[in-house]
């Protein structure tokens, strides 16, 4: 990542992140957020169905595998497919902290192309926390875990209240994502502690 941009950089006062005490184990997967969520929702046909799982600290793994529907060039992932599976596995950062925050800033590198059919290996993680700002980092990689880097992102998510969902989305959405009968993705739908 080139880190030139002054919005990416933490203060000098930036904290090391803390991982929440109710934070899920190592290992486990954290499943969809929102049904609905194009990132990684059930519901979603097109979607990107990515599965995330805590790591260790502030970290998170996941995997995407492109399938046709998310072409650019012909037999290649579009790059603006490859910007959300890592701003979601980015998102999903939050909940280890238990902070509502949205994106505010990624800026992605994008090293080589992803042909369809391939699984991209996502692993992201918290650098330093300040006030209101979640700075963290993602690489996703072809094919394996230790396989070559095709995207790198960097990000700055802000924190917010759950008003910021509740003034700026549909009523119509937000009343379904309410009475999800999963107590735990009705929470994640809007991060906040269940
Ligand atoms: C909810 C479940 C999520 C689960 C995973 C989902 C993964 C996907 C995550 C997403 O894609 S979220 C959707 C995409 N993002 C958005 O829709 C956010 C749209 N933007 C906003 O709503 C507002 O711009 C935002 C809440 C981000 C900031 O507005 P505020 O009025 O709350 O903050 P403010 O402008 O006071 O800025 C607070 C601090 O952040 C800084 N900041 C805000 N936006 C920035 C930016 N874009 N770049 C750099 N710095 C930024 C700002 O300079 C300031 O720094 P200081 O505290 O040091 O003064």
């Amino acid at each position: 990542m080139s880190g030139t941009s002054p919005g990416l950089t933490p203060p000098a006062d930036a904290k090391q992140p803390a991982r929440h005490a109710d934070a899920p184990a190592p290992g486990e997967l954290l499943g969809a957020h929102y049904d609905q969520c194009f990132g990684c929702g059930g519901d979603q046909p097109h979607g990107l169905h990515l599965a995330a799982r805590a790591g260790e600290g502030v970290s998170i793994t996941a995997e995407f595998t492109v399938r046709p529907e998310h072409q650019g060039a012909p037999g290649l992932a579009h790059g603006g497919v490859l910007a959300t599976a890592l701003d979601e596995t980015l998102g999903s950062l939050n909940w280890l902290l238990r902070t509502i925050a949205v994106t505010g800033r990624l800026e992605t590198d994008f090293v080589r192309p992803v042909p369809v059919g391939t699984t991209l290996h996502l692993a992201a993680e918290v650098t330093a926390v300040a006030g209101r700002k979640i700075y963290s980092t993602a690489t996703g990689r072809i094919g394996a875990p230790d396989g070559p880097v095709a995207v790198r992102a960097d990000a700055l998510f802000i924190e917010v209240k759950v008003d910021h969902f509740i003034d700026h989305g549909r009523e119509e959405e937000i009343r379904a994502a309410m009475e999800d009968p999963d107590q735990i993705r009705r929470a994640r739908a809007f991060e906040v502690n269940p």
